[in-house]
């Protein structure tokens, strides 16, 4: 557990970078729009391309710069020319994703991930920015109220201080009765995650009489060191997605050497990238949470025919995917921001040479 993964000459991961030229030939750049703001924003841009094995997604956030794109850039290559390895189930279970709304718009969020009695679980943003503690349980106590048999998380992307987030979890603990499956990033960084899971011990917050759990979001994807959160015992399970985490065989690699429970999640993707999550939740040996592939539903429109909208509270995986030649028509961004991402494509791809050359010598 002392290396940094990508120090480490592991299984399958040395590959043949393709040439952007060759990453180009089936290229193309769609902006998706949300259906609710998420992040803050209302469309989802996304570069989808064509390898010999299928397509891939490279869809860093607009803010991103080339160091962090380039694992983006890496996670898409490897959908196309490399593969995923071989599925140890067929379906997986998908959690709701609830942005910040208010509570009036809870109900028709929910029915989006499909009938909401064969909801597992429900994530639900927290500690959004202009927003107080009050929207945040009017939130969980709707979702409770449609929901009651669902587990209830809260996400609040650290936006919490320690002193913030004590009190805040006491509340929706209370609001969610039993339900409370985890608090995902209720702080930023490492050491104050750690630091709030004693104060919680401390103050007796719980659910189902256990100390209330503890997930790393950020502190994982965003950190130079994945596992150092495990190694700090920082959380009690970690949130991985494959885009920042380089791939599906990357991630399965850190969430063995975190030896933590994992609940995979997307990065808000196109259908084609929420192929890679399912492939990566098809993989891991132990699942023993619901996974938070869902967000399609959170797109009005998508890639593919047939979205990977969960259904009795469950996403077959599906292996390929094919996206509509009609929709990447239709969705198609202009040709000033085509140049942009072309842009994004080769810095990203300079970062990514560079590292595997490292790697390689
Ligand atoms: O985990 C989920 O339910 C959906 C994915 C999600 O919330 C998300 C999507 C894009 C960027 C950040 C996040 C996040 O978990 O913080
Ligand atoms: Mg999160």
């Amino acid at each position: 557990m002392d290396d940094h993964p990508a120090g480490r000459a592991g299984r399958n991961l040395s590959w043949q970078l393709p040439e952007v030229e060759e990453i180009l030939v089936q290229a193309h750049v769609v902006s998706l729009p949300l259906r609710t703001r998420f992040r803050g924003q209302t469309r989802r841009e996304a570069m989808l391309f064509r390898g010999p094995l299928g397509w891939g997604e490279f869809s860093p956030f607009p803010e991103y710069q080339a160091g962090e794109s380039a694992q983006w850039l890496r996670a898409g290559i490897e959908a196309g020319w490399q593969g995923w390895g071989e599925p140890l189930r067929r379906h997986i279970p998908i959690n709701a994703t609830m942005p910040a709304v208010p509570p009036e718009q809870v109900e028709s969020v929910l029915t989006r991930f499909g009938a909401v009695d064969s909801i597992p679980a429900v994530k639900i943003k927290v500690a959004e920015p202009g927003q107080t503690l009050e929207d945040d349980v009017a939130r969980f106590r709707e979702v409770r109220r449609l929901v009651p048999h669902a587990g209830l998380r809260a996400d609040a992307n650290g936006g919490w201080s320690l002193a913030e987030a004590v009190p805040a979890l006491e509340r929706l603990a209370e609001v969610a009765g039993g339900n409370f499956e985890y608090a995902e990033q209720p702080v930023a960084g490492v050491e104050p995650l750690a630091q709030l899971r004693e104060a919680l011990a401390d103050a007796g917050v719980s659910s189902s009489g256990s100390p209330l759990r503890i997930a790393a979001d950020e502190a994982v994807r965003k950190a130079e060191d994945p596992l150092r959160v495990a190694r700090l015992g920082a959380a009690d399970l970690i949130v991985v997605k494959v885009p920042p985490l380089g791939g599906v065989e990357r991630a399965l690699q850190i969430v063995e050497q975190a030896g933590l429970d994992a609940v995979v999640s997307s990065a808000l993707d196109t259908s084609v990238g929420l192929a890679a999550g399912l492939a990566l939740a098809a993989r891991l040996p132990h699942l023993p949470y619901a996974c938070g592939l869902g967000t399609a539903a959170l797109f009005e429109h998508d890639v593919l025919e047939d979205p990977l909208i969960p259904s009795a509270g469950l996403l077959a995986v599906p292996g390929a995917v094919e996206p509509s030649p009609e929709m990447l028509r239709r969705h198609r961004v202009s040709p000033e921001r085509e140049q942009w991402w072309i842009a994004r494509l080769r810095a990203a791809h300079q970062v990514l040479a560079a590292e595997l050359l490292g790697l390689r010598a």
